[in-house]
């Protein structure tokens, strides 16, 4: 067979692959929390390049942890069933009969499917959820919008959480891929919103980074004006925008501030349409999406 692949072309390959040499060093041994939104998941393609992606981060000695969503697949079960469901701040309003199907999904669905995908190349990928281990508690979220009390039902915040489950499965080599449903000091499980899980996950496990995939190239300062996209912001920074943003970026941005506060080195979102979008952005220089760093020193 005949090479046919020109000397310019291997030497855009042979860039790339030495422009992941520093990011390999920077990054190997160290914990990244990968949160993998439902929005992201929009075809088969891309769900088998994350899968990729992930396999890669632990092949070359970084420890991902996943932590998903399914939000789109939940409003979609819930529409089959005849169930109704409304979003405020973010956040779904959660019935005791939408829990069910909640859980249903994001466990035995999305959870599922990610593993198996994962598992397509390494046996590395352990499937659990908040109530597996102990691993979250939740407690009761409230929401205040225009000075009153909105009842989400069973929505749940973070409480604790007990990493110890998910740093066996890390010390045996494995995956954890993380449904975000939780039990509350009430026995009863809770609805919690997988970008508040994640960032509380990353933060009890001492986590480098925290990635999340959406279907927006990044935070837009002025949404949804394409010229406003930002590449970077201090935690600070992203706190003087949080009252003018809007639906899912709330409880997203809340969870970067909440990740970098806690000592993550940053919190990222990036575009999950993009196939391969987390090898580009963990092993180029430029990387893609809105990056969440720590506040300015005074
Ligand atoms: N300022 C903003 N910048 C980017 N996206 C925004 C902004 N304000 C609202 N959004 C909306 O937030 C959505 C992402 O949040 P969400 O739907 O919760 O995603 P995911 O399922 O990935 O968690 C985007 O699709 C976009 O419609
Ligand atoms: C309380 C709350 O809103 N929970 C979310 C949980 C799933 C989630 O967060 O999914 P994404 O990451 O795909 O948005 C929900 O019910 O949709």
């Amino acid at each position: 067979m005949t090479r046919t692949t020109s000397r310019d072309q291997l030497l855009v390959k042979a860039n790339t692959l030495i422009e992941a040499l520093p990011w390999l060093a920077e990054f190997a041994g160290e914990t990244m929390v990968i949160k993998y939104g439902g929005n992201a998941m929009i075809d088969e393609d891309l769900k088998r390049a994350f899968a990729q992606d992930i396999v890669f981060l632990r092949r070359v000695g970084i420890k991902p942890v996943v932590v998903h969503g399914g939000g789109p697949q939940i409003s979609s079960m819930l529409g089959r069933l005849g169930i109704d469901s409304e979003f405020r701040g973010g956040l779904r309003v959660t019935t005791a009969e939408a829990m069910d199907v909640v859980r249903m999904v994001l466990v035995g669905q999305v959870g599922r499917e990610l593993v198996g995908l994962i598992n397509a190349h390494a046996p590395f990928a352990v499937g659990m959820s908040g109530e597996d281990g102990g691993l979250l508690h939740a407690r009761r979220r409230g929401l205040v919008v225009d000075e009153e009390e909105v009842d989400l039902g069973l929505v749940g915040d973070v409480a604790s959480v007990d990493p110890a489950a998910v740093q066996d499965l890390i010390e045996a080599g494995r995956i954890p891929v993380v449904a975000t449903v939780a039990p509350g000091p009430d026995g009863q499980v809770y609805n919690v919103n997988a970008d508040t899980a994640a960032s509380a996950i990353a933060v009890a496990l001492g986590a480098k980074r925290l990635v999340m995939l959406t279907d927006v190239a990044g935070l837009y300062a002025n949404y949804p004006d394409e010229s406003s996209i930002i590449s970077s912001i201090s935690a600070s920074q992203v706190e003087e925008l949080l009252p003018s943003l809007e639906s899912g970026m709330v409880p997203k941005m809340e969870a970067c501030l909440r990740a970098v506060d806690g000592g993550v080195t940053s919190a990222t979102i990036i575009d999950g349409r993009v196939p391969h979008c987390l090898l580009l952005e963990v092993f180029t220089d430029e990387g893609i999406g809105t990056m969440v760093t720590a506040r300015e020193q005074a």
